[in-house]
């Protein structure tokens, strides 16, 4: 059985085992065997003994920004907004905006800990990265605890995305070391060669869905190449992005290289135009990705832009159905729905399109939804309830439109009274959909599969690449041919051939048009967060014309 169906098996069954967790996390590819072994041989724990936190029970007190090497208070509690517990509605903490001032002294501290950290050795950097690395390790399960506290995802989930943050930093650590240009001969012994130096401040802005995972994503690559960053996290999720800091700092990072301003568009608005910023990674919607693209042009900052998208996912009549229903499941409920890659267009050919609604809407149906810190749960809440009524609103809509709804899209009141305040809803499949409609052709972020049939190959090309984003696409046929051909020619950054959602570090992520550009991960991404020095050396006398 694949990784991701392993996972995907989870999704299905609903049966809380220590085990199959263990089993989940084999799906981001990049666990070794031995750790594996490991986990999978750990005793079998109740949930309740192994958790450290139970949901409805946390209020956050501590300040949540942090630079010059420690948290900081808000100077002032100006516009200061109550941040949720999605699963239960509770009020978490506080979440009170830097100001100028504030962002400015996170960007000075960032600064004067750039000129030390960019003048270490790669390997100096890399070792310090590793200890950060561990230490993540050490404490994923707290991580991941207020992770699911503060999103609202399964705990399974958070525990695989804590993973994936501690294996990104060990893959750049891995990096700093080799850092290189390049030697070029010239004529009569004269050479050349380039430096790959570091960029200096960058700023991060990252969205709600993966807090502590988008915050590795961006830091990593930027750290492993001398640069320093000032991070902003989305103002409904400040609450983890300060324990990485924390980590980094532990870990013996010079103070001040990892730093944390909270806030919304203001404060993101404020780093963007900072004069000593060189760059912005951003993580969000296409509105607001426009907007970051154009504070930068003003002075010619570079851009790396990871935004939303509408993907499709084609399944072929000679697929393999039972791993096709489960990657289409994969593409679609990870993170309630809420995943920018997620394949949301699901285009069946039509021989298989009963057996395929058949088995998908089964599956569907037994998606475990409840208290996300359970570890027997495969689906929280939903990050508000504005975005809940969102989502609900697009199956109004496609209902309106004429879409058939085939299971849940409903809102879901768990039986625990604790969650009753939740913003939970059930899994939803839309059958009877065409291109035309809102929920086809919109980012909905949310639980919401459109179900599309095709005849050919031609034809579905057309129709998935008919969007102006293009972040991810998929594709399953066991014809080998028929699934490069078609990888060929969709327009999207990142492609998975049966399989969908698996994301390991070592390979490059990102989109083609309005998707964004620049990519995180992997070996590219460091040469966005890098700049390239040509040097020339003579060694003769200089030719003058003059
Ligand atoms: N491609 C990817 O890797 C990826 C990953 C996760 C989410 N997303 C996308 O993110 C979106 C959901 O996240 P969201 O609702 O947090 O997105 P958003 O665009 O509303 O906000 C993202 C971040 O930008 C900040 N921001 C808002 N206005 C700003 C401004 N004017 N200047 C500077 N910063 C500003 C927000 O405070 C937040 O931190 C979806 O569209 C999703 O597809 C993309
Ligand atoms: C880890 N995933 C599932 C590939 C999601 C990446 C970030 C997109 O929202």
């Amino acid at each position: 059985m694949t990784e991701a169906g392993r996972m995907t098996q989870q999704l299905g069954s609903g049966q809380p085992s220590r085990r199959k967790t263990a089993r989940a996390l084999c799906f981001t590819r990049a666990l070794t065997f031995a750790k594996m072994a490991e986990l999978l041989r750990t005793p079998l724990v109740p949930p309740a003994v192994i958790r450290s936190a139970s949901t409805g029970t946390l209020e956050v007190k501590e300040p949540l920004n942090f630079w010059c090497g420690g948290r900081v208070k808000p100077k002032d509690m100006k516009n200061t907004e109550p941040v949720y517990e999605p699963a239960t509605g509770r009020v978490l903490c506080q979440m009170v905006p830097c100001g100028a001032e504030e962002v400015d002294k996170a960007i000075q501290s960032a600064q004067s800990a750039f000129l030390k950290w960019s003048k270490l050795a790669g390997m100096e950097r890399a070792r310090i990265m590793l200890e950060a690395a561990r230490i993540i390790r050490e404490r994923r399960d707290e991580i991941a605890e207020l992770e699911v506290i503060n999103n609202g995802k399964s705990i399974t989930e958070a525990a695989v995305d804590i993973d994936v943050a501690w294996q990104c930093i060990e893959y750049y650590a891995g990096m700093a070391g080799t850092l290189a240009g390049q030697h070029v001969q010239l004529p009569g012994g004269s050479f050349a060669y380039t430096r790959r130096e570091p960029l200096g401040v960058c700023v991060g802005i990252g969205a709600w869905n993966y807090p502590f995972q988008i915050a590795a994503w961006k830091s990593a690559p930027a750290l492993a190449c001398g640069n320093a960053m000032v991070f902003k996290p989305s103002p409904m999720t400040p609450v983890t992005v300060v324990m990485l800091a924390e980590i980094y700092a532990e870990a013996g990072v010079p103070e001040g290289l990892f730093n944390v301003v909270q806030g919304g568009a203001e404060t993101g608005t404020l780093l963007c135009h900072h004069p000593l910023v060189a760059k912005v990674s951003f993580t969000g919607s296409v509105p607001t990705g426009k907007k970051i693209m154009e504070m930068s042009a003003k002075s010619v900052k570079p851009v790396t832009l990871e935004l939303g998208g509408k993907s499709p996912l084609i399944i072929f009549k000679d697929s393999e159905m039972e791993n096709a229903v489960k990657g289409a499941l994969m593409a679609n409920f990870l993170s309630q729905g809420e995943v920018c890659c997620n394949g949301t267009r699901v285009f069946v050919q039509r021989e298989i399109l009963p057996k395929f609604l058949e088995d998908v809407v089964k599956r569907t149906k037994a998606i475990q939804i409840g208290d996300p810190l359970l570890d027997g749960t495969r689906m929280g809440a939903l990050i508000s309830q504005p975005h809940l009524d969102r989502v609900l609103g697009f199956i109004t809509q496609a209902k309106k439109e004429g879409a058939k709804v085939l299971c849940g899209g409903e809102p879901f009141v768990p039986t625990d009274p604790k969650l009753h305040g939740g913003y939970f809803m059930t899994p939803c499949v839309l059958d009877n959909c065409n291109d035309g409609m809102t929920c086809v052709k919109e980012e909905i972020f949310g639980p919401v599969m459109s179900v599309l049939p095709f005849d050919t190959e031609e034809e579905v090309l057309q129709r998935a690449n008919n969007t102006t984003f293009g972040l991810a696409a998929g594709v399953f046929t066991r014809d080998v041919a028929r699934a490069h051909r078609v990888v060929e020619n969709l327009q999207a950054g990142t492609c998975f051939i049966n399989n969908y959602n698996v994301s390991p570090v070592e390979v490059p992520f990102g989109g083609y048009k309005m998707s964004g550009f620049g990519r995180e991960n992997g070996q590219v991404t460091i040469e966005y967060y890098s700049q390239l020095k040509t040097v020339v050396v003579e060694m003769g006398d200089v030719d003058s014309l003059f």
